[in-house]
């Protein structure tokens, strides 16, 4: 179904009623990355990120799990030292439906002085903070037991509430190994020793933010997929890139986030663990033979585009699993 700039050029509006519905009976969506120069200028309610901010609030994700893992064949693509890299795997549990996304007041105004003001509101109501904590100490659970809430409560009231309620919870999670973090020195910490990582959890903009920083130690933000949970009702699965418009139409860019959003889908959305691994496998095999795109080459590898890369993971499906899955 066509949301954002594909919606906006054949009927005008980015998040259209029947791409909605379909969306809203489905199992589980596969979002194609959205955005591009041509609508850039476009005012905000028709602008393509939209259609994002409709399918996340109205199916009421709220929970954004996006890993960051620096696969061994791609420990060279790091941009980091490889001895830092090596080994990174931790997951982003980013609040996705509240913050300063979404909070009242909002807008652009004229003051009392007759000058232009621009607003938006970084606001959280506690049962907000205790779901999106409960999703991640769960999470760290099933990981290494590690969780780091991320907030700025040395400033921000809505990070003050924050840290409160995730300290409150920590008791009903006694193996799970609590601690906080300012997000200033996170985005630094995030940089020295990224290890030190399991699971994070942060707000929404820390996490649009952090999660892009974390995606350059694992070679390249081309390589991140992304799951948006609620708490009943289809899940949204999407690339945690945007539609990286200085490459578009020239067969560069990597498909690997996408394919592993779909691995995803098939893990979170379908409960269909064996077919995600099918899938997750395949692209470690079309790595481990060599093939990279250009934000993920290193010398001695193949260099392929976007099409190629997809056939060889393909390749690899048919290759090495049974068909029965
Ligand atoms: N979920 C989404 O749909 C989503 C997410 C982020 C940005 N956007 C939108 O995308 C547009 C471009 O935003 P931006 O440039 O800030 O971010 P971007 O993620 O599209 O691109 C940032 C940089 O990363 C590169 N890149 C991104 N994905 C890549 C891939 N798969 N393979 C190789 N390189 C890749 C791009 O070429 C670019 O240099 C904007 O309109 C923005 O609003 C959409
Ligand atoms: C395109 C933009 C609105 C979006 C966000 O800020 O959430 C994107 O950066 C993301 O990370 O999914
Ligand atoms: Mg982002």
């Amino acid at each position: 179904m066509p949301v954002g700039g594909a919606a906006l050029d054949l009927v005008g509006v980015p998040m259209p009623e029947e791409s909605f519905t379909a969306a809203k009976n489905s199992d589980a969506i596969l979002l194609g990355a959205i955005g591009g120069y041509k609508w850039d200028k476009n005012e905000k309610h028709l602008r393509p990120e939209m259609a994002l901010f409709y399918l996340r609030r109205d199916l009421k994700v709220f929970a954004n799990l996006r890993p960051a893992t620096v696969l061994p064949q791609l420990a060279d693509a790091s941009t980091l030292k490889k001895e830092v890299a090596e080994g990174v795997d931790m997951m982003i549990v980013r609040e996705l439906t509240g913050g300063i996304y979404f909070g009242e007041p909002r807008g652009i105004s004229i003051n009392e002085n007759g000058e232009e003001v621009g607003i938006s509101t970084e606001i959280y109501a506690a049962h907000e903070i205790d779901r999106i904590a409960r999703v991640a100490f769960e999470t760290a659970r099933k990981r290494r037991g590690k969780l780091c809430s991320v907030d700025k409560a040395n400033v921000l009231d809505a990070s003050v509430l924050w840290r409160k309620r995730v300290t409150a919870l920590a008791s009903e999670y006694p193996d799970v190994e609590l601690s906080h973090m300012y997000v200033d020195n996170a985005a630094m910490q995030l940089i020295r020793d990224p290890k030190q990582f399991d699971t994070i959890v942060t707000n929404n903009i820390f996490g649009d933010i952090l999660s892009d920083e974390a995606s350059m130690i694992t070679g390249s933000i081309g390589m991140l997929p992304s799951a948006s949970l609620s708490e009943s009702g289809p899940g949204l699965f999407e690339p945690i890139h945007g539609s990286a418009p200085d490459i578009a139409g020239q067969d560069k860019a990597n498909p690997l986030a996408t394919i592993l959003s779909a691995a995803m889908l098939l893990k979170y959305g379908l409960g269909e663990e064996k077919a995600a691994k099918r899938i997750e496998d395949a692209v470690m095999d079309a790595l481990s033979r060599g093939f990279r795109t250009g934000d993920i080459y290193s010398p001695g590898n193949k260099l392929v585009g976007c099409k190629e890369m997809g056939e060889e993971v393909l390749k690899s499906v048919e290759a090495k699993v049974p068909a029965t899955v």
